[in-house]
């Protein structure tokens, strides 16, 4: 059974169908060697075309309790090679799979041209005009500008706890990021990626919390309006999405990455320690300019920051994942510290 993988460049890659049908999106890839679970159902991963460069994905099954999310995030999957398992996942889902790829040739494509729209089609009667077909009608990242209504929750859902409350902003959230927070005794409310800044009074929050998600942090503006809100009056925290929409909102800017970082050996200095660790990472989008916060932590390899922290007003974000799922355990002490600035804010800022 062909498949097809028409590129933006004029290219079309011709592999293996896993799993049949048509999709379309931006092509990225990761460097991750585990974790294929956590990445097909992470639903940052939305409306875009995920190819793997580690070679063969699924030795070691698939269990749901490793998934992010209920369903799988990316339209399209691509490795070199799939086992049955992923195969069969992915078919059950509906979502294409193509194998059979020089993946080394796909990514290197990627890393000199940047990550670009393609279409796919894949199965018993997949043509490459089909294919075609699926790149013209792909739009790039920027232009999805309700992606959030795809990936977020429909309604508020809390999770008990006994320590301070956790008001996130689910704008694609990740299972394990509530679950390190939960985990640590918190109260979690989740609301809607459009909560407005009344919804979110409503829930009494010691922190408010953007989560991850997809696509441009510019078409989250509702997230950003509660920023905008609440800063300086309750503490702040964001992760990846989260750490771009708090930076827009306090001043900063954000930019398209080339082809961006995904995977889990993303080294990342810390400023103040000099201490480098390693982390999880999936994002297209970086802060270019912090605005009112300051850089606390850098990307080893190409200085973007990692890291934002407030002056004067208890703010705390990240671009990595540091909730860990998958890859290093190196910074998990993020929720630690999210928790303790809940717990003792700094006086509000008052204007008089
Ligand atoms: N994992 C994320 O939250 C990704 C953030 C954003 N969609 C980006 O690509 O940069």
């Amino acid at each position: 059974m062909s498949a097809y993988i028409a590129l933006a460049d004029g290219r079309v890659v011709e592999g293996r169908s896993r799993a049949p049908g048509t999709g379309r999106g931006e092509l990225v890839f990761t460097t991750a060697y585990t974790g294929y679970e956590e990445s097909l159902t992470d639903p940052s991963y939305a409306e875009q075309v995920l190819t793997f460069s580690y070679p063969l994905i699924g030795n070691y099954g698939v269990r749901d309790d490793r998934f992010e999310s209920e369903s799988v995030q990316p339209r399209v999957a691509v490795a070199r090679e799939f086992t049955e398992d992923v195969a069969e996942w992915l078919e059950s889902e509906g979502i294409p799979a193509v194998d059979g790829v020089d993946t080394r040739d796909l990514v290197t494509g990627i890393r000199e041209q940047g990550a670009m729209r393609c279409g796919v089609a894949a199965g018993p009667d997949a043509t490459p005009e089909q294919a075609r077909e699926q790149l013209e009608q792909c739009v790039g990242m920027s232009d999805h500008v309700d992606i959030g209504a795809q990936v977020s929750v429909d309604g508020p859902e809390v999770y008990d706890g006994t320590g301070p409350r956790v008001t996130l902003i689910d704008c694609g959230a990740k299972k394990s990021i509530i679950d390190a927070l939960v985990e640590r005794g918190a109260e979690v409310h989740r609301l809607p990626y459009d909560a407005t800044p009344a919804e979110v009074a409503d829930t009494d929050p010691d922190v408010v919390f953007i989560s991850n998600g997809p696509g441009d942090p510019a078409n989250f503006t509702a997230a950003g309006a509660v920023v905008d809100h609440f800063a300086g009056e309750v503490p702040i925290a964001g992760i990846c999405l989260g750490q771009q929409v708090v930076a827009r909102s306090l001043g900063g800017e954000t930019e398209k990455m080339e082809f961006g970082h995904r995977g889990l050996n993303q080294p990342v200095r810390d400023l103040e320690t000099d201490r480098v660790i390693m982390t999880t990472q999936n994002h297209g989008y970086s802060v270019a300019d912090p605005g009112e916060l300051s850089v606390t932590q850098v990307n080893v390899n190409d200085d973007t920051a990692e890291g934002l922290e407030g002056v004067g007003i208890d703010v705390l974000t990240r671009q990595y994942h540091p909730e860990a799922n998958p890859g290093p355990h190196d910074s998990l002490g993020f929720f630690d510290d999210v928790l303790a600035m809940a717990e003792s804010p700094t006086p509000p800022v008052t204007s008089d």
